[in-house]
C-alpha cells in the first residue's frame, strides 16, 4: 500500500524505498538503537527515533508468525509496543494529538539521553489513514472488535490497536468493575443502625463527603475515594472500617473485628504509611469502635495476592482472597495488569475501596486505571440505581444540596466520592496552595507561590545542566545534613533512626540518565556525603565491598521469599560492634523493621537520589526537585504535582521558569479504552 505525502514532521520523503539506510547523524553501524532486520518502512521510522529496535523486532516476529507482511500493519504494531512503554495501553490511529505525540522521537530518557547531541533522521510520512485502517482490518495478525478471535496477537477495537494481552486485561477490569457497580446493594444492618453509626463516626458538618464515602462503602461493592493531599482520605478509610465493622451483622458475639479486612498499597513504603496512619486514627476512636476495628495490617498488593512471578499469583479467579473488605491506597500507581489480577482475586461479594489522588503520576507500567475510573462517563443504568441506597441518598443530599446534582450523581454512579476540603492544619504552608495551582494548570500562580519563597517552598532559578556552587548550596546542605544523620544512626546500629533519617531529605529528578538524571545526582550526593564523613565512616569494612554502612538502598526487583518488592527502600546498618564488620539491611516500618542479610538481598541500587516516579507513595520532610530543561518529554504536570506533594515541610524546585511552565502546561495523556463504552454494548 501507499503512504501519504504529509507525515510526522510534515516531510515529503518516500516511505518503503528499497533498503534505504538513513543517515542519523550520531548513530553508526552497530548502534544497538538501529534495527538490523524488518521491513524498510519500520527501519526508517526506527532510524528517525519513533520506534525502538526492540519494537521493530517484536512487530517483525509477530508478522512472521501470522504471515502478515504489510509494513503499515507492522508499523502500527511497533507503535503499539512503543506506546506501552510510555504508559498507554493501546494506540489510537485516528487521534491527531496522539499521532503528533508519536511523531516525536521517543522519550529522550531512553533512546537519546539529553545532551547526547544526536540528530535523528527525518521520519517518513504516516500511512494514509483510511488505507492504514483497511490494512489493519484485513490483517491475519489482528482480531477485529471485542468479539474477534482469541488467538491473534493484536486487536483492533473502536479505532484503537492493542496487543491482545492488554486488551484482555482492560476487558477484565471493565467487566469486573461494572459488575461491582451493577450488583444489587449489600444489605448490612438496618438503615437506622447505619445512620446512627455514620453520625457517630462522622459527626461534624465538614465530614459530609467522608460520611458519604463510608455510606457508599457500606452498601456497595466498589467505592473510589479520591482527593488531594490532606483532604482526609486516610482518616476516612479508618473510620469507614469502623462503620463497616459496626454494621456487619456477623451473628457472632466474638470480640474484635467481624469482617476480614486487608489494607494494601503498591509499594512497601506506602503500605507502611497506610498502616501507621490507619492505626493512629483507629487509636483515637471510642473504645468499642477501637475494639471492633482492631489493628488492621497493610501489605503490598503483590504480597496480598501472593506474588509468584510477574504473571502468577496464589490468589486468582479460581482461588479467591478470603477478605470481606479490601482497601487499596495510592491506587494511581496500580497498573492495568495488576488491577485486573486484583479484581479477579476478590470474592464477588467483597467490598473494594480504591483510594488515591488521580492528579498524581500514573503507574510506571501501562494504564491509568484510577484516572480512567474517575473520568469515565457514567453508565445510565448505574446512575439510576444510586438513590436506592437510602443513607447514600440522604448524605448525598446533604453534601450537594440536591440529589439532582448531575456531576455528583454521575460520579457516584461510578462509585466515586471526591474529597475536596483540606483538613490539614498547617495554614502557613505554601505546599498545598502550590499543589492546587499545579493541578489547576495555572503556571503564573505556580511561579508566584514558588518565587515568594515562603511557607516551605523555594525556587532556585537555574540552568540545571550547568549548575554552579551557589545554585546548589541549599540542596547540598540538606543532602549532607540528612546523609550525616543516616550514617551516624547506621554506624550505631540504630535501625529505626536510620530508617527515619532516610525520610529526612530526598533529591528527585525526572530522568534516569543524562546530566539531570538519577545516576548523576545519586553519585553527586554520595560524593558530598562521603566528603562530609571524611573520617572514613562510610568506608566499607571489607575493602571493595558494596555493603557500606549507611548506604541507602532501593530494591529494583521483586523477591517474595525475602519479602522485598521493587521500589522498597532501606539502609545498611552495622550489626553489633562496627569494627566487627557485620552489616544488615533494614527496610520498612522504623518501629518494626524487616532485617535482611546482604547475601539474601535482591538487586538493589544506591538511592541518594530517585526519580519522581520512584518516590510516589513515599513522603519526605524536605524535597529538592531538580527539573530537566523545558524540552524534556518527561516534564509533565503530574510529575511536578507528585514531586511537590511528596514534601511534608519544605520543597525546593531547582530549574528554569520555562521548565516550570512547560511542566504545568503538559498534562500526561495515556491512551486506553476504559473511559469509552465498549463498541457493541456492555460486556
Ligand atoms: N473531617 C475532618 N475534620 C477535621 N480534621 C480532619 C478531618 N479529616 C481529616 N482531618 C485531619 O486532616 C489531616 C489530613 O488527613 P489525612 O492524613 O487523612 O489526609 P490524606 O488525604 O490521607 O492526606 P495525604 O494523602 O496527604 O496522606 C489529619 O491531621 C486529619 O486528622
Amino acid at each position: 500500500m501507499t503512504t501519504s505525502q504529509t507525515g510526522p514532521a510534515g516531510t515529503t520523503s518516500s516511505a518503503g524505498t528499497a533498503g534505504t539506510r538513513l543517515s542519523t547523524g550520531s548513530t553508526s553501524d552497530g548502534d544497538v538503537r538501529l534495527a538490523v532486520a524488518g521491513p524498510d518502512l519500520l527501519r526508517e521510522f526506527n532510524a528517525a527515533g519513533l520506534v525502538a529496535a526492540t519494537d521493530v523486532h517484536v512487530a517483525d516476529r509477530l508478522g512472521r508468525l501470522t504471515g502478515e507482511e504489510d509494513p503499515t500493519v507492522l508499523l502500527a504494531v511497533a507503535l503499539t509496543v512503543r506506546a506501552l512503554r510510555g504508559g498507554s495501553v493501546c494506540v489510537r490511529l485516528d487521534d491527531e494529538v496522539e499521532l503528533a505525540a508519536l511523531s516525536l522521537p521517543e522519550d529522550a530518557d531512553r533512546g537519546d539521553p539529553l545532551g547526547d547531541g544526536g540528530a535523528e533522521a527525518t521520519p517518513p510520512p504516516w500511512p494514509e489513514h483510511a488505507a492504514w485502517v483497511r490494512a489493519i482490518e484485513a490483517s491475519p495478525l489482528v482480531a477485529l472488535g471485542a468479539g474477534g478471535p482469541d488467538d491473534r496477537p493484536a486487536r483492533w477495537v473502536g479505532g484503537r490497536l492493542y496487543l491482545d494481552r492488554y486488551w484482555r486485561d482492560e476487558l477484565t477490569v471493565r467487566r469486573l468493575v461494572d459488575a461491582r457497580l451493577q450488583a444489587p446493594p449489600l444489605e448490612p444492618a438496618g438503615a437506622d443502625r447505619l445512620e446512627a453509626t455514620l453520625s457517630r463516626l462522622f459527626p461534624a458538618a465538614g465530614d459530609v463527603r467522608q460520611r458519604l464515602a463510608a455510606a457508599h462503602a457500606a452498601g456497595r461493592r466498589l467505592t473510589v475515594l479520591t482527593g488531594g493531599p490532606g483532604t482526609g482520605k486516610t482518616t476516612t478509610v479508618a473510620r469507614l472500617l469502623a462503620v463497616l465493622q459496626d454494621v456487619a451483622d456477623t451473628g457472632t458475639q466474638a470480640a474484635g473485628p467481624g469482617l476480614r479486612v486487608a489494607l494494601a498499597a503498591p509499594t512497601g513504603k506506602a503500605a507502611a504509611r497506610l498502616q501507621e496512619a490507619v492505626r493512629d486514627v483507629v487509636g483515637s476512636l471510642a473504645p468499642e469502635d477501637r475494639e471492633r476495628t482492631g489493628r488492621p495490617e497493610a501489605t503490598t498488593v503483590h504480597r496480598l495476592l501472593g506474588y509468584r512471578s510477574a504473571t502468577r499469583f496464589r490468589h486468582h479467579a479460581g482461588h479467591h482472597l478470603p477478605h470481606d473488605v479490601v482497601v487499596v491506597d495510592e491506587t494511581s500507581m496500580v497498573p492495568l495488569s495488576l488491577m485486573a489480577r486484583l479484581l479477579e482475586a476478590l470474592r464477588p461479594e467483597a467490598r473494594l475501596v480504591l483510594v488515591g489522588d488521580p492528579d498524581q503520576l500514573a503507574s510506571v507500567e501501562a494504564g491509568a486505571v484510577l484516572g480512567d475510573l474517575v473520568a469515565r462517563p457514567p453508565v445510565a443504568t448505574f446512575e439510576a440505581s444510586v438513590p436506592s441506597v437510602e443513607p447514600v441518598e440522604a448524605t448525598s443530599r446533604a453534601s450537594t444540596g440536591s440529589t439532582n446534582d448531575g456531576a455528583e450523581r454521575a460520579a457516584l454512579a461510578n462509585g466515586v466520592v471526591r474529597l475536596v476540603t483540606v483538613h490539614r492544619q498547617d495554614e502557613d504552608s505554601a505546599i498545598l496552595p502550590l499543589a492546587a495551582a499545579i493541578r489547576d494548570g495555572d503556571a503564573d500562580a505556580v511561579l508566584d507561590v514558588l518565587r515568594a519563597g515562603t511557607g516551605g517552598v523555594e525556587l532556585v532559578e537555574a540552568d540545571t545542566e550547568r549548575l554552579d556552587e551557589h545554585a546548589v548550596r541549599g540542596l547540598h546542605d540538606d543532602a549532607v545534613d540528612a546523609g550525616r544523620r543516616l550514617v551516624a544512626a547506621a554506624r550505631a546500629g540504630d535501625a529505626a533512626g536510620a530508617l527515619e533519617a532516610l525520610s529526612e531529605h530526598r533529591v528527585m529528578v525526572a530522568h534516569r540518565r543524562g546530566p539531570v538524571g538519577v545516576a548523576r545526582w545519586a553519585a553527586q550526593v554520595e560524593a558530598w556525603v562521603e566528603d562530609a564523613a571524611a573520617d572514613g565512616s562510610v568506608t566499607p569494612s571489607v575493602p571493595g565491598s558494596p555493603w557500606v554502612v549507611g548506604r541507602p538502598l532501593l530494591v529494583t526487583s521483586n523477591d517474595a521469599d525475602v519479602g522485598l518488592y521493587n521500589g522498597d527502600t532501606g539502609v545498611l546498618v552495622a550489626e553489633g560492634d562496627l569494627a566487627d564488620g557485620a552489616v544488615v539491611a533494614v527496610f520498612g516500618d522504623p518501629r518494626a523493621p524487616l532485617r535482611v542479610r546482604t547475601h539474601r538481598l535482591p538487586p538493589v541500587e544506591t538511592v541518594h537520589a530517585m526519580t519522581v516516579h520512584r518516590a510516589q507513595g513515599s513522603q519526605f520532610r524536605r524535597v529538592s526537585l531538580v527539573l530537566p530543561p523545558p524540552i524534556s518529554p518527561l516534564l509533565t504536570r503530574e510529575l511536578l504535582y507528585t514531586a511537590v506533594t511528596r514534601a511534608q515541610e519544605f520543597v525546593r524546585v531547582v530549574g528554569s521558569a520555562d521548565a516550570v511552565r512547560a511542566a504545568v502546561a503538559h498534562p500526561v495523556r495515556r491512551a486506553s479504552g476504559l473511559r469509552e463504552p465498549l463498541p457493541g454494548g456492555p460486556s
